[in-house]
């Protein structure tokens, strides 16, 4: 089995300077390429990188054709920031809004495939501050030059800044303690992907609207999961991205990241008839809290939805596309 997977690492992992932007630029043909930052909150980073990829892919390259920045129900400025640095944001909830409003990254992906328009597309995280040009050419790069290839997940080192030192392969904490062994345990031939769980990504529409997103946390290691099982492993790639810096989220906001991702887990296991239970997992996780000199339990539901293919949503498939008022609801 690993056998398999050590070939495959081999054969399918690239670095970003294989692909210079040149390069990529001239191997785009008749592509149209969406580029798509999902945010919450992220007013610190997101202008930064929505004007790198303006300046440097659009205006100066012309090898981004749309560039949006869809805004998961941001409290603070990422709308008016992603805008002034010239992005088309469009806020989550104001897509597709008669399919009902479920919370989560997975469904603001979701939502921003249906509003875009390009063949490829390509998604990157908002939170990340050390962004260089390089992840999106780096990702587009495998797609543009191999037909086969339908999904390129990135890789990178992950340091882990605490705020006095960094550890420099410290970070990742959910990917290596929840999601790694998960995958090793059910389905090892995706056991090459260096970074699971990263946000950074890009694959064929024609494939991506045919899987369904799972709405929070989960939706990495759903579209994992369901490409292998629709396209198999020889079709998904990897590309080194150097090293990726982004926002640490506090313990227990990963404490619920793990329990989206386990829930998602459990679903596809279900789904692919490798669990049978009368008693399905518990929806919410409780977590204690020091208050004063006590303590209480603080719960939280990191129950996951699905979205469905987008292919079978008829406002979709219609061929109209989505693009809905730009302000939010
Ligand atoms: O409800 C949400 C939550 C997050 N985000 C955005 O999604 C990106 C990643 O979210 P973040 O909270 O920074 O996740 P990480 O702690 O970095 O988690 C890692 O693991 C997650 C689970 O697989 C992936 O979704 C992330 O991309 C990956 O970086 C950021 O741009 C967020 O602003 C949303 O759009 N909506
Ligand atoms: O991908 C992960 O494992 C989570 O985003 C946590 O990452 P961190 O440990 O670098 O904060």
């Amino acid at each position: 089995m690993f056998t398999e997977v050590g070939r495959w690492l081999d054969a399918r992992t690239s670095r970003a300077g294989d692909w210079l932007p040149e390069a990529v630029l001239a191997a785009k043909g008749d592509h149209r390429v969406s580029v798509v930052l999902p945010a919450r909150d992220e007013e610190r980073t997101v202008g930064e990188i929505v004007g790198r990829i303006r300046r440097d892919l659009r205006e100066r390259l012309p090898l981004i054709d749309e560039l949006v920045v869809i805004d998961s129900c941001s409290t603070d400025a990422t709308a008016r920031v992603a805008a002034d640095a010239g992005a088309q944001v469009v806020h989550q909830n104001a897509v597709l809004r008669g399919y009902g409003l479920l919370p989560g990254k997975g469904d603001a992906l979701w939502k921003a495939l249906a509003v875009t328009t390009g063949d490829l597309v390509v998604f990157i995280d908002a939170d990340l501050r050390n962004f260089g040009t390089h992840f999106v050419t780096g990702l587009l790069g495998p797609l543009l030059s191999d037909p086969s290839v339908a999904y390129v997940k990135g890789c990178y080192d992950r340091p882990l800044a605490d705020g006095t030192a960094a550890q420099p392969h410290g970070g990742g904490r959910v990917t290596e303690l929840v999601a790694r062994p998960l995958i090793n345990l059910h389905w090892p031939a995706l056991a090459g992907f260096i970074q699971p769980l990263a946000g950074e990504y890009a694959g064929r529409r024609a494939v991506l609207e045919e899987i369904s997103f799972v709405t929070g946390y989960g939706v990495e290691l759903g579209l994992l999961v369901d490409l292998l099982g629709r396209v198999g492993l020889d079709s998904l790639a990897q590309v080194d991205l150097g090293v990726r810096v982004h926002s640490h989220q506090p313990i227990e906001a990963l404490g619920r990241m793990a329990g989206h991702i386990m829930l998602t887990a459990w679903s596809r296991l279900e789904r692919e008839g490798r669990l049978v239970t009368a008693d399905p997992p518990n929806g919410r996780i409780a977590q204690v809290r020091r208050l004063g000199n006590g303590r209480r339990l603080h719960v939280s539901d990191v129950g996951v939805h699905e979205r469905p293919p987008l292919i079978t949503i008829p406002e979709y498939a219609s061929g109209a596309r989505l693009m809905p008022e730009r302000r939010q609801p």
